[in-house]
């Protein structure tokens, strides 16, 4: 069946989880630095693994750090980040792989200028594991794919994990169950959605820590399907952005957390004529005004169910690419790593 690795690497999402979960809570894996220990930390990653950094940097300030994302291009690019400074910097670089290019070449730059490098792959013995001070390899999110599925959850979780509370960890340890859950009882719903229309125009809104997976949702549409696609912070899409929007259009709004603002958008763009699927802890809220709601259990945070509100938009994009005939693990022009 075209597809057939894509899905299964998809569908094995909360399996990963409950095996990264248990080595966490046996205190198999541990992060090798204390974060502590630093004044400032760089998170960085190309494509997938830059919106993963997003996130993470996202989850991180919340919790009181000083983290910030960069793109690895950046790093090697723009001078800026590779500045003197006193301060103590803890750079973690972030692939599946652990071998494109711009990041092997970025930890090397920042590792020069005082950073203490951190790795974090799913690939064992691999480049940016041996290049970086200190490595974690995370083999539950290794894939075969082309597309980053599982490897992303998966180090997410992992990392959210690492440098949260304990009332996180109770949070994370219910992804599993609900992962499944949601795959079992909603993924038919998603795949229908995905095929009401001949959409050709795919847009993801979402805010705060959602931000990150609507660039991630975009980025899965394009990659799977090769269709071009679109990602604005929530209210920024009427903006400007909204002149595009049509009947063949499709918008994905990660619920907002601010209700009445969510809903007053999901009305707008219903009446651009566009289809409005709504994913997210709040999103049975927008039942009324909604083609289709996915919802959480409402129990967790936005940043706490990262890798649960991902899952309908890696099915709608698998769902896509069933329809416009594209075999994902073959996506046109693209390869599963960068290197140069
Ligand atoms: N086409 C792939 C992307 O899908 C992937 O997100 C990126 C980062 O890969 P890695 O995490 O292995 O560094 O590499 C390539 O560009």
């Amino acid at each position: 069946m075209s597809g057939e690795v894509t899905w299964s690497e998809l569908t094995s999402q909360p399996d990963a989880q409950r095996a990264l979960i248990a080595r966490l809570l046996s205190g198999a894996l541990k992060l090798p630095v204390s974060l502590d220990d630093f004044d400032e930390i760089l998170l960085l990653g190309s494509g997938t693994s830059y919106y993963l950094a997003l996130a993470l940097a996202d989850w991180m300030r919340r919790r009181g750090r000083a983290a910030r994302a960069v793109p690895s291009c950046e790093v090697l690019l723009d001078p800026w980040e590779t500045r003197e400074s006193d301060t103590r910097r803890l750079a973690i670089g972030l692939s599946r792989s652990g071998k494109s290019s711009e990041l092997i070449l970025a930890e090397k730059k920042l590792s020069d200028a005082g950073f203490v490098t951190l790795g974090v792959s799913c690939t064992e013995g691999s480049d940016l594991l041996r290049v970086s001070d200190h490595g974690l390899h995370l083999p539950e999110g290794y894939e075969d794919g082309l597309v980053m599925l599982r490897s992303f959850t998966s180090m997410l979780v992992a990392v959210q994990w690492l440098s949260g509370t304990a009332e996180d960890h109770k949070a994370l340890a219910q992804l599993p169950e609900q992962g499944a859950a949601l795959l079992a009882n909603q993924a038919d719903a998603i795949t229908k959605a995905a095929n009401a229309r001949e959409f050709n125009r795919f847009v993801f809104l979402a805010s705060g820590p959602d931000y990150p997976l609507a660039l991630e949702a975009a980025l899965k549409i394009q990659e799977m399907s090769i269709s071009t696609s679109e990602a604005y912070h929530s209210l920024d899409y009427r903006h400007g952005p909204k002149a595009c929007a049509d009947d063949k259009t499709a918008v994905v709004i990660f619920a907002l957390s601010d209700r009445e603002h969510g809903l007053s958008l999901a009305r707008d763009v219903k009446d651009l004529g566009a289809a409005v699927i709504v994913v997210g802890q709040d999103a049975a809220a927008y039942a009324d005004v909604a083609d289709l709601t996915v919802a959480g259990s409402g129990v967790l945070s936005a940043g706490q169910a990262a890798a649960l509100s991902i899952l309908p938009a890696q099915i709608f994009a698998f769902a896509t690419a069933m329809r416009l005939g594209c075999e994902p693990n073959a996506p046109t022009n693209l390869s599963k790593v960068v290197v140069f």
